[in-house]
């Protein structure tokens, strides 16, 4: 393998400039779930197409088409597809990623502008919106391109780019882009492809790096209630009405338990116990009750027993409440009635569950506890979106270029994982293209990803990016 000092140092000595241009990124509010940010999400496309324009990358931005998203008919964002080098001796690895981020207000409890990168030079971390998720790892192949680039050495295999603008909500128009692309066979942006790497989530714990063999897949849920014609007096109505709170919150505490245990009849059934042998796999993974509870801020773990949180994380499925639209959340203390709420919940699905088979369930039960609260409200159940789960086998060349990569830039054997959240397209690019695909993180376990404050350790932006450089003059030779 080439001598790769040269590299390490560039990205050493440029982590200033790097750290700059993760700033201009997390400036750009692309908030793919929030209609008023679309214009944002698209801004953010192009600055990312310019970027690639100018370390040499090829790129098309593919126009998705449009959808309906809160009352509006929106421009879905580009899809950027992009080509860098042509060699039929070198491998050709295709890199995902995406660039919109979740909501995020000074006013959900940041210590600063979500939106403004903000450097803590005691410890080192890098605060903003998007700064692990994902906009930090796409900028870390970025610093890699940049750096090849400018030291002149050539890369060492031909590379793909997919980088989308609607992961965190839904993904849409993407999967019917990659199929129609690998359709094209040789005229197609995917042809030739012999691995797929994705740098999309965390490690367990913040100290050991991470290969990701598996995600969780998901399917979202709103229960919508709606009765009277308009918000109510509850002095006036109170105990005259059936009121659409009261039912919404009445159903929505029966879907899952204080334990975990989803309460809708079939769904946790379908996942077989763990048997002996794979309980072992949790017991050798450096993990504590303390991480978690850590990565939580606060001393909330549902148990006390390592291996059943992992599996709870990794191996089970899991169902949230995420949020009551409509509800009354200012401050003061008005007394309505609020006339019409929705409800949302997700659920994190594993093998063998899928939103297919998942989601007769979820709306069978429902129809039927709703029918037991005898309401005159009426209630409508809404499927928003999902994604199967994933599992790959870790023993594949390209987990194994990895984790030599990892060895050499931390100096340890990585841990094996498999990730809570969910990327629905990683399953697409796997059956669709029918090679392996890789999930190697860059961020720590208590990075808050989705949350407050939300960062990514200057180090793991700085190693990370050295990594991801590594593990494709890695993927070379193996
Ligand atoms: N980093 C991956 C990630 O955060 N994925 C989201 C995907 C999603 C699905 N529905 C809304 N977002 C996740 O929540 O796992
Ligand atoms: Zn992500
Ligand atoms: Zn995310």
């Amino acid at each position: 393998m080439a001598n790769l000092d040269k590299f390490t140092e560039y990205i050493d000595t440029h982590a200033e400039s790097f750290i700059k241009r993760l700033g201009e990124a997390v400036a750009i509010k692309s908030i793919s779930s929030d209609a008023r940010r679309r214009q944002d999400v698209i801004a953010m496309g192009h600055w990312l197409d310019n970027e690639l324009k100018k370390l040499d990358v090829e790129t098309e931005l593919m126009n998705l088409g449009t959808h309906e998203m809160q009352a509006q008919t929106l421009q879905l964002p580009p899809a950027i597809l992009g080509k860098l080098g042509n060699d039929p001796k070198k491998k050709t690895v295709l890199i995902y990623g995406h660039y919109d981020v979740q909501p995020a207000l000074l006013s959900d409890g940041w210590n600063s502008d979500p939106f403004t990168l903000t450097v803590d030079e005691a410890t080192g971390r890098l605060y903003g919106r998007g700064s692990t998720d994902d906009k930090g790892p796409i900028l870390g192949w970025l610093n890699v391109l940049e750096a090849h680039k400018s030291l002149k050495l050539d890369l060492p295999v031909n590379l793909r780019f997919c980088f989308e603008g609607m992961e965190e909500n839904g993904s849409e128009g993407l999967d019917e882009l990659i199929q129609s692309e690998v359709a094209k066979g040789k005229d197609g942006w995917f042809h030739g492809v012999d691995c797929v790497c994705i740098s999309d989530n965390y490690w367990l714990n913040t100290r050991q790096p991470a290969l990701t063999y598996g995600l969780r897949g998901i399917t979202y849920f709103s229960i919508n209630i709606t009765g009277p014609g308009q918000d109510l007096h509850s002095g006036a109505f109170g105990r005259t009405v059936h009121e659409p709170m009261t039912d919404l919150v009445k159903i929505m505490s029966k879907l899952v338990d204080h334990d975990g245990r989803i309460l809708i009849p079939g769904v946790d059934e379908m996942v077989a116990p763990p048997d002996e042998e794979e309980r072992k796999l949790y017991t050798a993974i450096d993990y504590s009750i303390a991480d978690i509870e850590h990565a939580a801020g606060g001393q909330v773990a549902i148990s006390s027993v390592k291996e059943d949180v992992l599996m709870g994380r990794m191996r089970y499925p899991s169902l949230s409440i995420h949020g009551i639209e409509g509800a009354f959340s200012e401050v003061g203390a008005k007394t309505v009635i609020p006339a019409k709420v929705g409800g949302k919940f997700s659920i994190r699905l594993v093998p063998p569950q899928t939103p297919d088979n998942v989601n007769p369930l979820v709306i069978a039960y429902l129809e039927s506890e709703f029918a037991k609260l005898n309401t005159k409200n009426k209630m409508n159940v809404t499927y928003i979106h999902g994604g199967k789960p994933w599992v790959t086998d870790p023993k594949h060349w390209n987990f194994e270029a990895a984790a030599k990569a990892i060895q050499r830039v931390f100096k340890v054997t990585p841990d094996y994982t498999r990730e809570g959240g969910s990327i629905p397209v990683t399953i697409t690019f796997a059956d669709s293209l029918g090679v392996n695909v890789l999930m190697l993180p860059m961020g720590r376990g208590d990075d808050g990803a989705h949350s407050t404050n939300e960062k990514l350790d200057r180090s793991n932006f700085i190693e990370g990016s050295k990594l991801l450089g590594i593990y494709l003059h890695e993927v070379a030779v193996i």
